[in-house]
């Protein structure tokens, strides 16, 4: 059961891929509204198979999982239960990644995918009163002509568009590969951020540094391999967003105790909780928030901070994100006056 200093907690969600938060029961109802088949019988196996090797074994599967999603409906469907489940945890401000690739190669225009994950962004805030914004990925797997594409196909929608990533399978796709995408997205006004040092190594997030000169790095944990990193890291204040239960779930570390995360909050880093891609690994925002806790020993003050981390590192107004903070504030003074 969730803490219930977590469970309150106000928090931003940055890490998050909206194809990923696909829950089995939503995957059959669309399957079957779109006639696509899969390789699972009922709801059950298919929680079965997550369990993953590692990065290159469960890339294959959610791009599988993703092709259910054909009609705008279904894009509305799917960020409306994400946020909808996300304003449970807490949720204040999230900002949700969409790998665009996965479904244009279905046939799914772009216009289906992104108008109707913005309609759910703006209901979700009139509704549920939860703000959130989209970051489009590409994959690294791909070529950068392909990412490149990616941006000229999204101009249109790119007033409404926070952020441009990239995500997919990392070894062998270094950073460098995208340094005219990131370049151009920047040049565009869009903020950056990459996914680096998740399984690939700690060189990987100093060339994302130096190449791509991301606003954030997604994962990052490799980097505590490298303490002349840390430091670079802790010196320009780059959030990192990690994602605990990902990392055990993807094998890129060996159980949750041997996660980095306190090492890493503890060295200055501007660390962040984050869920990925909640239904695969395990659980949503505050599960992670939960492990951590447990598992890693954190305080509240320490959870607390992780939290306002997630505000500073967002791509919020500096008038929201100091709203946010000032809540923090008062949750943990409200939790304290409780317990006495
Ligand atoms: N953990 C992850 N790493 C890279 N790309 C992803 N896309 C969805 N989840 C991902
Ligand atoms: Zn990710």
């Amino acid at each position: 059961m969730t803490d219930a200093f977590i469970a309150t907690l106000p928090k931003a969600e940055l890490h998050v891929h909206l194809e990923g938060t696909l829950e089995p029961e939503l995957l059959f109802a669309l399957a079957a509204r779109n006639d696509v088949p899969l390789p699972w019988s009922d709801v059950n196996q298919a929680r079965a198979a997550y369990t993953f090797t590692g990065l290159e074994h469960f890339l294959p599967l959610l791009f599988r999982s993703a092709s259910v999603l054909r009609t705008g409906q279904d894009f509305y469907d799917l960020a409306h239960a994400y946020l909808t489940r996300a304003a449970a945890d807490g949720v204040r401000r999230a900002e949700m990644f969409l790998g665009v690739q996965t479904f244009l190669d279905a046939g799914v225009p772009i216009a289906y995918q992104l108008d109707n994950v913005l309609a759910a962004i703006a209901d979700a805030r009139a509704d549920l009163g939860i703000d959130s914004a989209l970051i489009v990925t590409s994959q690294r797997h791909r070529s950068q002509a392909a990412a490149l594409e990616v941006l000229d196909l999204i101009q249109p929608w790119c007033e409404r568009i926070i952020g441009i990533g990239l995500g997919a399978a990392e070894r062998g796709n270094p950073p460098v590969k995208f340094a005219d995408y990131f370049a151009t997205a920047r040049a565009r006004g869009y903020r950056t951020t990459i996914h680096a040092g998740e399984d690939g190594p700690a060189d990987y997030v100093r060339e994302a540094l130096d190449v791509c000169k991301p606003d954030r790095i997604d994962h990052g944990v490799a980097a505590i391999d490298d303490p002349a990193l840390v430091a670079r890291l802790r010196d320009e204040a780059i959030p990192l967003t990690v994602c605990p239960l990902s990392n055990v779930a993807l094998r890129v570390v060996q159980s949750m105790a041997a996660h980095p995360l306190r090492i890493m909050s503890e060295a200055g880093l501007l660390v962040t909780v984050n869920s990925d891609d909640p239904p695969y690994f395990g659980g949503y925002v505050n599960d992670n928030y939960e492990a951590v806790r447990t598992h890693l020993g954190l305080d509240r003050a320490t959870l607390a901070d992780l939290a306002r981390n997630s505000f500073r590192a967002s791509f919020d107004d500096p008038a929201h994100v100091a709203a946010h903070l000032a809540d923090i504030d008062g949750h943990a003074e409200m939790v304290k006056h409780a317990s006495r």
